[in-house]
């Protein structure tokens, strides 16, 4: 489905939304509710990546597939990996077929995983036999994606004498680890991270059996370009988020700031307000610790008409397309001035928004969702829309409540 979209006939917004669980969170607690039964997950993702994560998790035998969703891929390798009597195929979309699991398939093998590639050396999709792994440490490097890290702190607490993770390199994404960190803490599993060595200890049962999961912080960052894009005076409230946030994108509120987007906690209420403030002058951000929200910041700068210099972003081109190259080719045409590296995005400052323009999403939620808000600025088309059900399927629906104008192509 390729739609239309127009800004609100009013651009001083003034609306709520209340947007459903973390995926991250929600797909963490599922495997260790997996693992210790009579967890209670409250408030937990309705995104396509968190369904198909509750479905791998049911079964034993068979093909497993994962479609795009890159936390069940590594995940349940992991899971599937650990226990004894099952085998399967498991596998996902073209695009997850491309995206690098050998890291993680490495340091199961040396834990005693019984893993083996069924196409292409390296990479999905995996015929895994589950059994009980002896090993209790191994290391691996910690630069590609850190979910391979998240993978295996999960079911330390399944093994015999726990886990211990050695991690070569330079950590990235490093909040995600610290999220499974805490997920761990609350349910009582000791773990300590120091240095680069993490260590988790074995469980046989857990001490919370309710955990309720904070609402999803890279949906929210839509919501922040909105209302940096909006109107001086307009507010959307954004509900169910904590001020001591366990995910990184909750970084959205410094950054923001620069845009003119003041954050305000009500409870459990956050509050986005559009101020006069101008933007500030040198925008540069390093997201190693929050690569989910490169998209947004750009698109933002650009509705603006300012220039940005975004680091870290080395893991965009794993991702559900290469990032990177999408980003360029889109603002590219819209009428910006683009430049990319391995690692990095430069944006020039421009004066115009050209329209009518079909965006290509390249099977990225995030793509579709950070192009949107640019309605508030001039008449945009998304191709391929139902792609945001990714991480959010109500997003359309969100955005036609505040006064969004869609129309099917
Ligand atoms: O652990 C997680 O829940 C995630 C970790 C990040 O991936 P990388 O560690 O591959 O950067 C992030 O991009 C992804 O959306 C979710
Ligand atoms: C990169 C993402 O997800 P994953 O790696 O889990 O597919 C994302 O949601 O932006």
């Amino acid at each position: 489905m390729d739609i239309a979209l127009t800004g609100p006939d009013n651009h001083l917004l003034k609306a709520q939304v209340s947007i459903t669980g973390s995926k991250s969170e929600s797909n963490r607690l599922l495997l260790l509710g997996a693992l210790f039964p009579g967890l209670q997950i409250v408030n937990l993702s309705n995104s396509a990546d968190t369904t198909v994560m509750q479905e791998g998790l049911r079964k034993k035998n068979g093909t497993v597939d994962i479609h795009h969703a890159g936390t069940a891929m590594r995940f349940l390798t992991a899971y599937f990996a650990s226990q004894p009597g099952t085998d399967v195929l498991l596998t996902g979309s073209q695009r997850m077929t491309e995206r690098p699991i050998g890291i993680l398939v490495d340091a199961l093998r040396s834990l005693g995983a019984d893993i083996s590639y069924a196409e292409k050396e390296g990479f999905p999709p995996l015929h895994i036999k589950g059994k009980k792994l002896e090993g209790k440490a191994t290391s691996l490097p910690a630069n590609i994606s850190s979910q391979y890290i998240s993978a295996l702190l999960l079911i330390a607490p399944s093994l015999q004498d726990g886990l211990e993770l050695e991690l070569v390199g330079k950590i990235t994404s490093v909040p995600y680890i610290r999220m499974t960190l805490s997920l761990l803490d609350h349910l009582g599993i000791p773990n300590k991270f120091e240095g680069s060595t993490i260590t988790v200890g074995a469980a046989s049962s857990v001490n919370s059996k309710k955990m309720v999961v904070e609402s999803d912080w890279s949906s929210a960052s839509y919501f922040y370009s909105i209302v940096a894009l909006a109107e001086p005076g307009s507010a959307l409230v954004l509900s169910s988020y904590h001020e001591k946030s366990l995910q990184g994108d909750s970084v959205l509120k410094e950054i923001y700031r620069d845009f003119g987007v003041e954050t305000r906690f009500k409870g459990h209420s956050l509050r986005l307000m559009r101020t006069e403030q101008k933007p500030a002058e040198v925008l540069e951000y390093d997201l190693a610790n929050a690569p989910d929200i490169a998209q947004t910041i750009a698109v933002t700068c650009f509705g603006l008409g300012l220039g940005c210099r975004l680091t870290g972003l080395h893991t965009l081109k794993i991702k559900e397309t290469d990032r990177l190259v999408a980003l360029q080719n889109e603002l590219g045409k819209l009428g910006a001035e683009v430049e990319i590296t391995g690692d990095s995005l430069d944006l020039k400052p421009s004066s115009g928004i050209k329209a009518d323009v079909s965006i290509a999403t390249y099977n990225d939620h995030r793509m579709a969702m950070a192009f949107a808000p640019l309605a508030l600025k001039t008449r945009i088309q998304i191709a391929d829309a139902g792609v945001v059900e990714k991480s959010y399927p109500d997003y359309w629906s969100d955005l036609q409540a505040l006064g969004f104008g869609l129309r099917e192509l």
